[in-house]
């Protein structure tokens, strides 16, 4: 399997509840190494931006109220089959539906408020990591 980078961000539920650094330790635990980090908080306008693939979405607009209403902990990971990999150890969108020890079972409160993020290809992690960190290539 090639080296490759997957995005992620922890998202306000489990960022205000300090579960922020026992998440982080289970990405790494998991093989994946940190190559950018950020603690920062959207507005409801880049909210709306990061997530307009859903913009027809019913739960749009309160998902962009949700993702702007607290801290993010936006990361770029590198691993073997990162996105794929990553997948698993988030678990389910909907953390009822999540397996035993993934992310979301043991952190995420909703299908909304579900913990963490994670790219579902390639291609969007690429362009998910761009909207948040500059120069990645370098490091
Ligand atoms: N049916 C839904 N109701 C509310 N939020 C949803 C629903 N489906 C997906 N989402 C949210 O939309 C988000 C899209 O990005 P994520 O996959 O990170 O996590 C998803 C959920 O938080």
């Amino acid at each position: 399997m090639p080296t490759n980078r997957t995005f992620t961000m922890i998202k306000p539920d489990a960022a205000q509840d300090g579960n922020s650094g026992s998440i982080i330790k289970m990405i790494e635990e998991a093989g994946f190494r940190i190559v950018a980090l950020k603690r920062t908080q959207l507005t409801v306008e880049r909210a709306g931006e990061f997530y307009a693939v859903h913009s027809e979405r019913p739960f749009y607009n309160d998902l962009c109220q949700y993702m702007s209403s607290g801290p993010i902990v936006p990361m770029i990971l590198e691993k073997e089959n990162a996105v794929a990999d990553f997948r698993i150890l988030i678990g389910a969108t909907n953390p009822a539906n999540a397996d035993e020890g993934t992310i979301r079972k043991l952190f995420a409160k909703s299908i909304e408020a579900n913990a963490i993020h994670g790219s579902d290809s390639d291609e969007n992690a690429e362009i998910e990591g761009g909207f948040f960190f500059a120069h990645t290539e370098q490091f």
